[in-house]
């Protein structure tokens, strides 16, 4: 996952490059980044999650991969000179000129990466659950986000450098993508490595196995219905569209909102946006620790909101107002925390209140929700970039303030989620407040219109 998020972000501080080098605009950078959740939401990721349950982790993990590091290599192609001029290159152009020919293949490639992408989340997400049961299970799942947002980190760090590799005069995107798709290989091996672990573990699960125990129930589709029935899957699925819908897409344009704001180059505004994922890599450990000793799961979902919003209002109306690095500064590093808040809480609240037979359908279907959001919003704050700068030419000039405010209404609507959630935990018990260690020994409750999930 560390490996796949520094691929999501590669592009990400380069978007001022990539428009002057390839002519993407804001709306193309918006549809390119929209692109990795194009085939999720219509439908891949249900799918992904049957696979997870009927085919198990090591076959799910390594397909997920290799769909990762062939989507890569296409997004690579893509944004190089070898495409460039092609008779793929006029084709693709020629149609819907505002996309590129590369802006419309690199969004292929990464259409094609997300399905992997994705299909790795729900998959680490099953297997961390299967190791972990009974044990730190928030730690374990916040230590890996938490490894997969120092990706984001090291990314941010990184890439605008790697642009320069050729020299400060001669910046090109395909360095620091090329270099990404190598780590995406590496990533693929040493998933195969951890199929030979994974076996090894369950070899021990078996033999550890009662001879009179009973066997487990299989995953069967009709869960999927039973999921897609239940008042809370609907509540905590729309709690994580929101607030991912407000971060994952803002990270996208968070370099370029600095840029213009603070009127500083590309490699500054990322100095300062990568302490954003630091801050939620630092705390979504420790945060999980919180939450497997002590709980308060729900009250975390909320604080995390209220943080959110107030970040999002800073960047939309007080920073144009104020532009010091400082106030930037100390509102990315209270995103962190709030970045740190809904995953340690979120994630780990799942397996307590599912089965762990269709765990992997779960995940899915939240991730399948959230996906509608990150692959919409960052099409929708690039047309709302566009209309809120006519005429403005210069990459470093837009107005950010209404795609701020739009994301800061995001925060208004998870805050509404979350404060539902904790009232329904508080009436009906789900111990989404309870720590997650005491609730691990206790009944998994899924309500779906009165039915229990045992
Ligand atoms: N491609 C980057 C977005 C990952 C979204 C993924 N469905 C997710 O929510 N992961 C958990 C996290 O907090 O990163």
């Amino acid at each position: 996952m560390f490996f796949a998020y520094m691929f999501v972000d590669v592009m990400s501080p380069l978007q001022s490059l990539i428009e002057t080098q390839r002519g993407w605009s804001p709306d193309a950078f918006g549809y390119y980044a929209g692109a990795e959740y194009i085939l999720n939401v219509f439908g891949f990721l249900i799918l992904a999650g049957i696979i997870l349950d009927k085919m198990g982790v090591r076959f799910t993990g390594t397909l997920s991969a290799s769909i990762m590091v062939v989507g890569a290599c296409i997004k690579l192609y893509a944004i190089s000179d070898w495409f460039q001029g092609t008779a793929l290159d006029h084709w693709l152009s020629s149609w819907w000129v505002s996309m590129p020919g590369s802006a419309k293949l690199a969004a292929f490639g990464f259409l094609i990466f997300g399905c992997g992408c994705e299909m790795a989340g729900i998959t680490v997400s099953k297997a961390i659950a299967k190791w972990f049961n009974g044990k730190e299970m928030a730690f374990a799942m916040g230590a890996e986000m938490a490894i997969a947002r120092i990706g984001v980190f090291a990314i941010f760090s990184i890439s605008p450098r790697l642009a320069d590799w050729m020299g400060k005069d001669d910046p090109t995107v395909v360095v620091p993508v090329a270099f990404c798709t190598a780590l995406l290989c590496i990533g693929l091996i040493c998933f195969i490595i951890f199929t030979f672990i994974d076996r090894a573990f369950d070899k021990q699960l078996d033999a550890a196995k009662l001879p009179d125990a009973p066997a487990e129930e299989e995953f069967k589709l009709s869960d999927v219905k039973n999921i897609f029935s239940s008042k809370l899957f609907w509540i905590v699925a729309m709690l994580c569209v929101l607030y991912y819908s407000a971060i994952f897409p803002f990270q996208r344009y968070a370099a370029n909102m600095l840029q213009c704001n603070l009127g500083i180059d590309a490699t500054t505004a990322s100095d300062i946006f990568r302490w954003f994922p630091i801050g939620a890599a630092a705390l979504t450990p420790l945060l999980g620790i919180y939450l497997d000793v002590k709980g308060k799961g729900a009250t975390m979902l909320i604080v995390s909101a209220v943080l959110m919003i107030m970040c999002h209002c800073t960047f939309a109306l007080l920073l144009p107002a104020f532009p010091s690095k400082a106030l930037a500064f100390s509102a990315i590093i209270v995103l962190g925390i709030s970045f740190s808040l809904v995953p340690a809480a979120l994630w780990p609240s799942v397996p307590k209140i599912m089965d762990e037979r269709f765990l992997g359908s779960a995940y899915s279907l939240i991730f399948w929700v959230q996906n509608i959001g990150l692959c919409l919003f960052p099409i929708l704050i690039g047309k709302v970039l566009t209309a809120s700068n006519p005429g403005v030419d210069n990459p470093m000039e837009y107005n950010y303030t209404n795609p701020m405010l739009l994301f800061a209404s995001l925060g208004v609507l998870a805050l509404f989620f979350g404060i539902w959630l904790k009232v329904l935990d508080s009436k009906k018990h789900y111990g989404l407040e309870k720590p997650n260690i005491v609730s691990n020994t206790e009944e998994k409750v899924f309500e779906s219109e009165g039915e229990t999930f045992e």
